[in-house]
């Protein structure tokens, strides 16, 4: 039990996966918190909606590899015990082969003890796919990695975080004096933490997926960080791009013909697959990810408690279980 030094009552701001998943585990491991959410998007509007939901820590550029390991073994542990429950399907949970290939020579990713069966490929088993695209591959990489389905996953999320107990609150929050009410605020606002934080080391990272129907797809492909293909339940998600400080929401011709013709080349097979929609998003770069407590005097002079959770760019369902675990951690040290 915690000895509560103010009121009991938290509000989560934001509804995408990570405040989903803070929400969620503070109310399990903390259940004498109220815990509200508060967002101005939920669902199908959020930028973690978009996402194919592949466990890889991806664009996450300073983040120190201990974080990262730590953070993405909880999360992989979690979502592996999901799979193996009754709850995977309803979850949008399942595993999945993952080949990365590189054109050059590549460090090994610190995460690569993660991750089980990591083995590098033999040059015979890179040979069809430098066949397909008509290149040389300098190296190659496979294991076995999750797919959490966020069109799945997140409204099987909200209905546990409602089943909890958790209060949602639909609206935007223009200033922090709007919070004061609350003991303690988690920060999971994503890509949104830059205009009301105010923190200039955030910039988004813009990412233009196509999903097509293939159900013959059933691996991961990724080649150079640059294309990927990942299959869903329902269509097969073909990407990529990652434009740092580009906000445009429109696609772009450009990017869907970088889209189109860099996984015909790997997989040349899609020729047959019949497109079906086309999303942009903007991932919520930063140096680093930011998980920290801190105490900030708001614009009517009150001290509010932070929690921030956010800036986990191209990786945050990879991230999410084990940096709410670290959340749920400095809340109870910051209310105690
Ligand atoms: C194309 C693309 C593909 C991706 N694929 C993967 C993948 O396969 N695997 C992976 O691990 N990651 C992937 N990502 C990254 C992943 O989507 C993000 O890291 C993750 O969604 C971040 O989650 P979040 O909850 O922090 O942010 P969000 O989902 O953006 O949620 C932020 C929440 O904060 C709320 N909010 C913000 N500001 C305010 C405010 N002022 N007032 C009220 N509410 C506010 C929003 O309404 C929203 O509810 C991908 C991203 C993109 C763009």
């Amino acid at each position: 039990m915690l000895k509560l030094t103010g009121n009991r009552d938290v509000c989560v701001l934001g509804a995408g996966v990570m405040g989903l998943s803070v929400a969620l585990q503070i109310r399990q491991a903390l259940p004498e918190l109220n815990v509200t959410i508060v967002a101005d998007r939920f669902g199908t509007e959020t930028t973690s909606d978009g996402a194919a939901g592949l466990w890889e820590p991806y664009k996450l550029d300073e983040t120190p590899a201990n974080k990262i390991n730590v953070w993405g073994q909880e999360t992989y542990d979690y979502l592996q015990d999901l799979y193996f429950s009754e709850h995977a399907a309803a979850a949008g949970v399942t595993t999945v082969a993952a080949y990365q290939l590189w054109s050059e020579p590549h460090d090994d990713p610190p995460w690569k003890d993660v991750v089980p069966h990591f083995r590098y490929l033999a040059a015979k088993e890179l040979q069809p796919f430098a066949a397909a695209g008509g290149c040389q591959y300098a190296l190659g990489w496979c294991f076995t990695t999750i797919i959490c389905e966020q069109r799945i996953y997140l409204p099987w999320l909200l209905y546990k975080v409602l089943r909890s107990g958790v209060t949602l609150q639909h609206s935007s929050i223009k200033a922090l004096s709007e919070l004061s009410g609350y003991s303690l605020v988690v920060n999971c606002t994503g890509i949104g933490a830059a205009r009301l934080f105010g923190d200039t080391e955030m910039y988004p990272v813009r990412g233009h997926v196509i999903r097509v129907r293939a159900p013959w797809i059933k691996s991961n492909y990724f080649v150079d960080e640059s294309n990927y293909i990942i299959p869903q339940s329902d269509t097969v998600v073909l990407g990529g791009t990652a434009q740092r400080g580009d906000t445009d929401l429109q696609p772009r011709e450009e990017d869907r013909q970088h889209i189109w013709q860099g996984c015909l080349r790997m997989m040349p097979s899609l020729a047959q697959a019949k497109p079906e929609r086309e999303w942009v998003g903007l991932r919520p770069g930063r140096k680093s990810v930011r998980l920290e407590y801190e105490e900030i005097e708001t614009e009517a002079g009150k001290l509010l408690r932070v929690v921030h959770n956010y800036g986990h760019g191209g990786g945050g369902v990879t991230l999410s279980w084990g940096c709410a675990r670290e959340v749920v951690a400095l809340v109870q040290q910051a209310l105690s």
